[in-house]
């Protein structure tokens, strides 16, 4: 497999705080790759030393294959990022923001075409961008990014801020952007419950350290998901999990069991209780939260 970013030993102190510790990153090629934690956990710090903004006091950086600390112009050449707000001129059209930016870095007109259409802003190019909506902002300042064709974009906490259309709008064109340009996308975010509706691959940092890298299967998976139904006999629906491999446990008038069953299998449960006469008024399949997962991967004897 190839990787767009490879980290080892990354390590950035401030004072006695060890923003990041020792973290071995590896982004594959043509993957949305989520990077997750806590606030103050060392994401951004870590984001800025991909780019080069700061120097780790340790470890090494290859993005694009080439080493960021002896080839840097090799490294970043193809990266397209956004790490600060992005700052737009609120009087420019989104036409004019991009083609400014599109001259700085000697790129054609033309490409500014591709790009509004990339973002979804053909039909509002001519409209300056204070009139926009967050979400409209934001699909601009990710193709000022996209300008140059990058091999790699990558993106600060893309969703933070926006209203739910917003992120809905952004959401779908990070997802689609390996598969529409090639480009890999590496975004940070808090939040698991966000990461999983863009990622396939995800890392999880806390305090600096890694704690997970992998398939955002696998990551949910370790933490577990929750099966939940409400029933009007409980007793006997815990039989009904029982009897199915599961080990509820009877809430009220809910029974619960830890179930990583795909969809085929949960159907099959229900048809079970529903078989056995049971009253079966909720049903659902609970999804890990990122403070359960981080519980998990930090409990003793866990991978943390
Ligand atoms: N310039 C700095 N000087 C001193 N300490 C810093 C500096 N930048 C970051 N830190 C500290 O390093 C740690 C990691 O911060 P960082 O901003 O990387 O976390 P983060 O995961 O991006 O959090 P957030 O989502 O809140 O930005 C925190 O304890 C933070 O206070």
């Amino acid at each position: 497999m190839n990787f767009s970013i490879e980290t080892s030993g990354l390590s950035k102190r401030y004072g006695s705080v060890r923003a990041v510790d020792g973290i071995d990153l590896q982004v594959p090629e043509g993957s949305v790759f989520g990077f997750l934690g806590p606030n103050g956990s060392g994401k951004t710090t870590t984001l800025r030393m991909l780019l080069g903004l700061i120097r780790p006091n340790r470890g090494r950086v290859r993005v694009n294959g080439a080493d960021l600390g002896s080839n840097r112009y090799a490294a970043l050449g193809k990266v397209g990022a956004i790490v600060e707000q992005p700052a737009l001129y609120p009087t420019l059209t989104g036409r004019q923001t991009l083609r400014m930016h599109a001259t700085l870095i000697g790129r054609g007109r033309d490409e500014v075409e591709e790009i509004l259409a990339l973002v979804g802003l053909t039909h509002a190019a001519n409209r300056k961008s204070k009139g926009y909506s967050l979400g409209m902002r934001q699909r601009l300042a990710i193709g000022r990014a996209l300008l140059g064709k990058p091999q790699l974009l990558i993106l600060d906490e893309p969703t933070n801020g926006l209203d739910p259309s917003g992120i809905a709008e952004v959401r779908e064109l990070i997802k689609s952007l390996p598969e529409r340009t090639g480009t890999t996308v590496l975004l940070s975010s808090h939040l698991l419950s966000e990461v999983e509706q863009m990622a396939d691959t995800c890392a999880l940092i806390n305090k600096g350290k890694l704690l997970f890298q992998g398939p955002l299967e696998e990551l949910k998976a370790s933490a577990g998901a929750f099966l939940i139904a409400e029933v009007d006999d409980p007793t006997r629906a815990a039989e009904v999990f029982t009897n199915s491999g599961l080990e509820p446990n009877i809430r009220g008038s809910f029974v619960e069991a830890r179930c990583d069953w795909d969809k085929k299998g949960r159907a099959a449960l229900l048809a079970a209780l529903v078989g056995a006469g049971i009253e079966v008024s909720y049903f659902e399949l609970k999804q890990p939260q990122l403070e359960n997962v981080f519980l998990e991967l930090t409990k003793p004897g866990g991978e943390g």
